[in-house]
């Protein structure tokens, strides 16, 4: 079957895009992994496919990572859907269901996107964790990282603190801390580093994607992580290798996250 498809990203962190809104795609993990081939396929950090929207909200959006994996949130990608929609029905406010919940977005003047991410999750078994602990510093450590804070923005991430990043290599580190047996479904792995109370540096090895050039839900956690520790205030820009995000947790407990949208280009693929 050969269906039209859309490359997005927001700051590098990329995806495709197929509409199953109109009939459902035939896709298996094994397609997802195909496509995400970056020399085979097309290549992504997210695939995401638009489904027909339940009450209450204007698409379904299901996410899936390069090894075929299903993920609950993709802040990014929900810019990036955001925008699609809003150039098709010419509305500035939509809101995008996941499996996670319910995401409104708006356009802003400055041509930026904003997605309210809903609260953050912070107790042991929102993340999840294995087993019982404090979500504000895991008792875990590799090499020159140690007691991560973790929480959930509708998926899994644990963020280090680290004084130095240039210092660290999260290519070498983020496997394994993936894969610790702290995280039954596996964690984003965040590397930051505070550089004001309104200042933070970002990386992350994303599940089931490796290091990519932004996560969105990644920034939302770290920002949410630091401010609960006290490093950080409630507003803050994350600085991702993509670029910059700039990420609020509202007194009220939502989390909001502003930035790019970007299409790069159309083509018709082979499901
Ligand atoms: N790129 C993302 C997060 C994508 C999902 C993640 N890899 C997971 O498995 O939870 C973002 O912008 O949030």
């Amino acid at each position: 079957m050969l269906i039209p498809f859309r490359k997005m990203h927001g700051l590098g962190n990329d995806f495709v895009v197929l509409d199953g809104r109109e009939q459902p795609l035939p896709l298996t993990p094994a397609r997802i992994v195909a496509i995400g081939d970056r020399r085979r396929g097309v290549g992504f950090d997210q695939l995401v496919v638009l489904e027909p929207a339940p009450e209450g909200s204007d698409v379904f959006m299901r996410i899936a990572n390069p090894d075929g994996s299903e993920a609950g949130a993709c802040g990014n990608a929900t810019r990036c859907v955001a925008s699609l929609l809003m150039a098709e029905s010419g509305q500035e406010h939509v809101t995008i269901r996941t499996i996670s919940g319910a995401l409104p977005a708006k356009a802003l003047p400055d041509g930026l996107i904003q997605v309210d991410m809903g609260p953050p999750r912070l107790g042991w078994r929102d993340v999840p964790l294995a087993r019982e602990a404090d979500t504000l510093r895991l008792p875990l450590s590799l090499g020159p990282v140690s007691g991560p804070a973790a929480c959930s923005m509708g998926n899994p991430h644990a963020t280090f603190f680290v004084k130095d990043l240039a210092a660290i290599d999260p290519a070498a580190l983020g496997p394994a801390l993936e894969h610790d047996p702290w995280f039954p479904e596996r964690a984003n792995i965040g590397f930051a580093q505070v550089l004001a109370p309104d200042r933070l540096r970002l990386v992350v090895w994303e599940r089931g994607a490796g290091l990519t050039l932004a996560c969105g839900s990644g920034a939302c956690a770290t920002l949410v992580n630091a401010a609960r520790r006290g490093l950080t205030g409630r507003e803050a820009t994350v600085s991702l290798p993509g670029g910059d995000l700039r990420i609020a947790w509202r007194e009220d407990g939502h989390v909001l996250m502003t930035g790019p949208a970007e299409t790069a280009y159309r083509g018709e693929i082979e499901i």
